[in-house]
């Protein structure tokens, strides 16, 4: 027979056996100093923490407190004021070095303090990042906040057995939480995680075209700037890129910075540029630059790849088992073949021979071309696998803005959108958003926004009068 035991808290323990014999919880009464010795043990644990954590904050509120009650409070009040006047004198003499070095470490504090820590808990909870088991709540861990001139960087601790996907589904609840306008989640070391809080964007206005590499400039071209300021250099020797975006994405903008940086190393005979341009519009201007090695017409297009192919297999014959990587020199130079919107040549090619001459060629140039110093370069508009079956052939992506959130990962692979890639929120303003784009490398996974420099119609004149066929190599 089943008895429920009566009173409160016992309501919900249930005796099996016969109703003479009877459970009850033990209460254990702990003497009061022990409790107070585990508070102590407790404040003293934290404080030390903190000390730890925040050792110039301790100091900025300990030193002068500790001079006011030995030396009085005059002499306690000169050490913050001259601290704080060579700040301020270093703020305005040096404003990079003081941004570096304490503006955004002040800043990381502030937002720790103020935004991050204060909202942790609700947004974990909100957003059900948190856990509760019985009455207790579980919540990750926030790690570290640090500031770039951009964003706010924050590092967390996972709760264990929790996955990364699911703070990738939960990016839009943690920017409205936390007030920002966007969260990217990034994968650190196992059980951890970095989410990244851009606070202005770098990236929203156009960015002129770079300066002319001063000497020959081979292995990675600098393109533009990524969203976090610094200089972004395309590797191009060694592999072969993807540049994949709606109309008036900008796409051109990409293929024009490549060859711009590459001009000088063309001049010096290192590298050699062969360019297809179907739709005679994006290279055309430019066709001085590449002389003999320029096609527009489909045919022309399938006979200067088909060359191409010969030659990298010229010299792949000769590097077998002679040379294991190629290294550009006048006799044998970096080949960047360049093709402008090559579903034109592939899926909207009514040949059916030709579009197969075509896809061979490209096929052949992508699978054996890297190791021996040729890369092809190429913009596509649908990133469809229909429109070009051999997009798996380019190791590195670019995604700029795109129609619809599916076709993010069909550019750049599984995950990348949700690891942060959101080319279909790309605006299609041009001055804000044509040249900014994801780029995803083999080499890794995370998803980098990056704005290529817009090279105008004047700049492509300029470089034209300066290295007319150039390009074409020696
Ligand atoms: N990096 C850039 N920065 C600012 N504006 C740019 C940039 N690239 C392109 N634009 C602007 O966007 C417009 C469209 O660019 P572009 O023609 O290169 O796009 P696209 O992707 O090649 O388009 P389509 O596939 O239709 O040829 C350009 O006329 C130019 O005004």
């Amino acid at each position: 027979m089943l008895r429920k035991l009566p009173g409160d808290h016992t309501r919900d323990i249930v005796s099996t056996v016969p109703t003479s014999v009877v459970f009850r919880p033990v209460v254990v009464n702990t003497p009061a100093i022990i409790t107070l010795a585990a508070l102590l043990v407790r404040a003293l644990a934290g404080a030390a923490r903190t000390v730890w954590r925040h050792p110039v904050a301790c100091l900025a509120v300990t030193v002068p407190i500790a001079l006011c009650l030995l030396l009085g409070w005059r002499t306690g009040l000169l050490v913050p004021l001259a601290v704080v006047s060579a700040l301020t004198g270093w703020r305005f003499t040096e404003p990079a070095s003081f941004t570096r070095w304490v503006g955004l470490r002040l800043r990381a504090w502030w937002v720790l303090m103020w935004v991050y820590r204060r909202h942790w808990q609700p947004v974990m909870v909100v957003s059900g990042l948190a856990k509760h088991l019985g009455a207790r709540e579980y919540l990750p861990r926030l790690v570290k906040v640090t500031c770039t001139p951009t964003a706010d960087v924050v590092r967390v601790k996972m709760l264990s057995g929790q996955s990364a996907d699911a703070w990738q589904e939960r990016a839009d609840n943690l920017a409205h939480g936390f007030a920002r306008p966007q969260c990217r989640v990034t994968l650190g070391a196992p059980g951890r995680l970095v989410l990244v809080f851009p606070r202005r964007d770098l990236l929203a206005t156009a960015i002129p075209a770079l300066p002319l590499p001063a000497g020959p400039l081979v292995a990675s071209v600098p393109i533009g700037l990524r969203e976090d300021g610094a200089p972004y250099l395309l590797k191009l020797h060694g592999t072969h890129v993807l540049v994949a975006g709606a109309t008036g994405a900008g796409k051109g903008s990409w293929l024009w910075s490549a060859i711009r940086a590459l001009l000088p190393a063309a001049a010096a005979g290192l590298v050699q540029l062969w360019a297809l341009d179907p739709k005679l519009m994006e290279l055309s201007y430019g066709r001085d630059l590449f002389g003999k090695r320029y096609a527009a017409d489909p045919a022309d297009c399938a006979e200067l790849l088909e060359a191409a192919v010969q030659v990298m297999q010229e010299r792949a014959a000769r590097y077998a088992g002679v040379h294991h990587a190629h290294v550009p020199t006048v006799d044998d130079p970096f080949v960047v073949v360049i093709v402008d919107e090559v579903a034109f040549l592939t899926a909207y090619q009514t040949d059916r021979k030709l579009k197969e001459r075509i896809l061979g060629a490209l096929a052949t140039l992508t699978t054996q071309g890297r190791a021996v110093g040729f890369t092809v370069l190429a913009a596509l508009q649908d990133p469809r696998k229909e429109v070009l079956s051999i997009r798996n052939l380019f190791p590195d992506k670019i995604a700029l803005r795109l129609d619809e959130p599916t076709q993010v990962d069909l550019v750049l692979g599984d995950g990348a959108r949700d690891r942060g890639a959101l080319a279909d929120q790309i605006s299609s303003y041009p001055a804000t958003g044509a040249g900014v784009g994801y780029v995803r490398l083999e080499a890794n996974p995370e998803p980098v926004r990056v704005r290529a420099a817009y090279v105008s119609d004047t700049d492509i004149r300029a470089m034209v009068y300066e290295f007319a066929g150039v390009g074409e190599g020696r």
